[in-house]
């Protein structure tokens, strides 16, 4: 039963991969309610993806040139996205509450207490004439946490009724777990997901990705350089702890001298391997993974994944979610519960010293 009337949420988010924006809508409570509906994802213009993987690439740049253009660019490209998607799909904004607008990180370094969201939500919601929330990560990296990962508390409401110790996989640009167990959930990032590797094909073959995974189980993998891969002190720090895209790729060069596959391979097995000490954090074995975001469609990691972790390992959609919109459909949630002044993230899913809420709301007039 929900605790209040639900309202209809849209969320929308354009990830680290920079793939795409995704925009999907949840009808919730802000609590345990929660009905998913339709997402969309649309391509950012061309140039516009290009500039902005450009800077993720210049840390000091992303983090302290004003970029007021680019970020009017950002904003516009979301709220193109999020007027397609009510046209698609049909719901016409006066149906919508509310906006969750995440936008799109280029820089986030929280043990300087700094996390960076290009996307004005004052804008979204003049041009929309739906209330707007945007900033959600800020109030939790100013006051000492790590401002990610953020899905966990969706990923609780959604999986309240599955058996339990459960574990939801995030394998999009960076990886991240939400562990739950009954009252208990611990969140963090786990590595790089799929970052390394688009990098690494994107060089060798000008390829935007490894689809399914292909290359990389045609390699060799270099157990050596995953091993050094995995010396990479982050690993060893204790959860809650959270990445930016570019974390690993300094570290990363000794893939340089590999052949297309074998390099493809050792990535992947350094994806796989990082994966598998998520389960250093956590209390008890999870009896099943549940994977979402675009490297849940890589038969290579799925398997290995399955292999390495010897429990059933399932692509979301096998308990009905959908993995390309958690992410966005989140966000909608997420705003949901910053009205209503509930927390966004905890203790033990981003280091908060207490349950913390968080967003800015932009009132449509
Ligand atoms: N068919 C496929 N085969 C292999 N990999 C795929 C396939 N489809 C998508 N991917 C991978 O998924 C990535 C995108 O995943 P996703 O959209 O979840 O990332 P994101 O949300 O941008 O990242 P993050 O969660 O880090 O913010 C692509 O960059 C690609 O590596
Ligand atoms: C700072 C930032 O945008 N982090 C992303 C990134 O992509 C995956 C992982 O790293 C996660 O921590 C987070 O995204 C999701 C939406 C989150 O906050 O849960």
């Amino acid at each position: 039963m929900p605790q209040r009337p639900p309202t209809k949420a849209i969320g929308v988010i354009s990830g680290t991969s920079m793939d795409g924006i995704d925009v999907s809508i949840v009808e919730t409570d802000g609590e345990a309610f929660v009905e998913p509906g339709p997402g969309r994802t649309f391509s950012y213009p061309e140039d516009l993806r290009k500039t902005l993987q450009e800077l993720i690439a210049e840390p000091a740049r992303a983090q302290s040139e004003p970029l007021a253009d680019l970020e009017r660019a950002v904003t516009q490209a979301h709220i193109g996205a999020i007027r397609r998607f009510m046209e698609e799909t049909g719901i016409p904004a006066k149906d919508v509450s509310l906006i969750g607008f995440h936008g799109q990180t280029v820089y986030h370094r929280p043990e300087i207490r700094f996390t960076r969201q290009l996307g004005l939500g004052a804008m979204v919601a003049q041009e929309l004439g739906v209330d707007t929330v945007d900033r959600f990560r800020h109030a939790d990296v100013a006051s000492g946490g790590e401002g990610a990962p953020f899905v966990p508390l969706y990923h609780r409401a959604l999986a309240s009724s599955l058996p339990q110790p459960i574990m939801i996989l995030n394998l999009g640009g960076v990886g991240n777990v939400t562990y739950i167990d009954g009252g208990t959930v611990i969140a963090f990032d786990t590595g790089p997901a799929s970052a390394l590797l688009d990098d690494f094909v994107l060089r060798r073959r000008g390829l935007s990705f490894d689809e399914n995974g292909k290359l990389a189980a045609s390699g060799k993998v270099d157990e050596k350089l995953v091993t050094e891969f995995m010396s990479n002190p982050f690993f060893g720090r204790p959860a809650p702890k959270s990445l930016d895209r570019q974390d690993f790729h300094a570290r990363a060069k000794g893939v340089e001298v590999l052949s297309d596959e074998d390099g493809a391979a050792t990535l992947a097995a350094f994806t796989i391997e990082s994966v598998a000490a998520a389960l250093r954090h956590v209390p008890r074995a999870p009896q099943r993974w549940l994977v979402t975001g675009g490297g849940r469609l890589n038969a290579h990691f799925m398997g290995r994944l399955h292999e390495r972790l010897g429990v059933p390992v399932d692509p979301v959609e096998a308990v009905g979610w959908n993995g390309d919109f958690l992410e966005a459909q989140a966000f909608g949630y997420l705003a949901v519960r910053s009205t209503l002044g509930l927390p966004l993230s905890l203790p033990t899913t981003t280091g908060v010293p207490n349950p913390m809420s968080g967003g800015e709301l932009h009132r449509a007039a």
